[in-house]
């Protein structure tokens, strides 16, 4: 079992646009700011203080609209993909915890190979004959290729480091984007990248949490590219069906598997 321990997740300031500019020096610097993150912690901060307040107001205020709709309505399909993607309600497992998917075809990627999930999740409080105060959702690693996760005013995210300590500091504040790698992209890079378990768990929450993710998945099959493999890291994934994997994953089967 990890400790609690002062360990904090690499922090990468994106707030300039010279830094996002693909070939210029800033973004090369950038790159490898990410890789090293990707490959040591599996995740990382992105700080950009060009978010505007009022716009993440109005996303958190139409989280709470929708999060305040009736449950019947709220359970009605809203996509042909597998229900997984439209919304989940509060289940004994987390039982604090829902979360609604949208896609709707506004956020296809600019990339055509991969499509975006945005999907608003919603912590209630606890109640007082509840025995896990802090239970928001337990931990797991994400099917996706990536999350990216904003957190709104009560914070609670928690990360494992490769060497299992997990750290219970990570910040939320308006200009804080949390990158978590999911299996999708361990599987790409051959267990270079290794998917970033996480947990929610709120101690003292007097108020609900909400929180955003943008999530990124594949379309189709994916294989290892021949670059990533060589002696110091022999082939190690079959080709995956990325959507496919996270559908088998909520199967009755998929929940079983010794290796998820
Ligand atoms: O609410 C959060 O901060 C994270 C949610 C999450 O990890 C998930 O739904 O997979
Ligand atoms: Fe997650």
């Amino acid at each position: 079992m990890g400790s609690e321990v002062e360990h904090k997740i690499p922090v990468i300031d994106l707030s300039e646009e010279k830094d996002l500019k693909p070939g210029s020096d800033s973004c090369v610097l950038a790159c490898k700011k990410v890789r090293y993150a990707m490959e040591e912690y599996g995740c990382f901060e992105i700080v950009c203080d060009k978010f505007p307040p009022e716009l993440r107001n109005s996303i958190f205020g139409a989280a709470k609209d929708l999060f305040d709709l009736p449950k019947e309505t709220k359970m009605k399909k809203i996509t042909d993909r597998p229900s997984a993607l439209g919304y989940v309600a509060e289940h004994p497992k987390h039982p604090r915890y829902e979360t609604l998917g949208i896609n709707n075809g506004v956020f296809d990627s600019i990339k055509e190979s991969s499509f975006h999930i945005l999907q608003f999740f919603k912590y209630r409080t606890p109640q007082s004959d509840e025995s896990d105060l802090s239970l928001g959702l337990s931990a797991h690693k994400d099917s996706a290729h990536i999350t990216i996760i904003h957190q709104h005013h009560v914070g609670g995210l928690r990360i494992k480091t490769k060497d299992g300590q997990w750290i219970f500091d990570v910040k939320h504040s308006s200009s804080s984007f949390v990158v978590l790698a999911g299996y999708v992209l361990m599987a790409w890079c051959n267990d270079r990248i290794f998917a970033c378990e996480h947990q929610v768990s709120i101690r003292d929450q007097n108020e609900t949490r909400y929180s955003v993710g943008l999530i990124t998945y594949t379309k189709g099959i994916l294989n290892v590219p021949e670059e990533l493999v060589d002696d110091k890291h022999p082939l190690r994934y079959k080709p995956i069906d990325s959507f496919g994997f996270k559908i088998f994953r909520l199967s009755e089967e998929g929940s079983k598997s010794a290796c998820l």
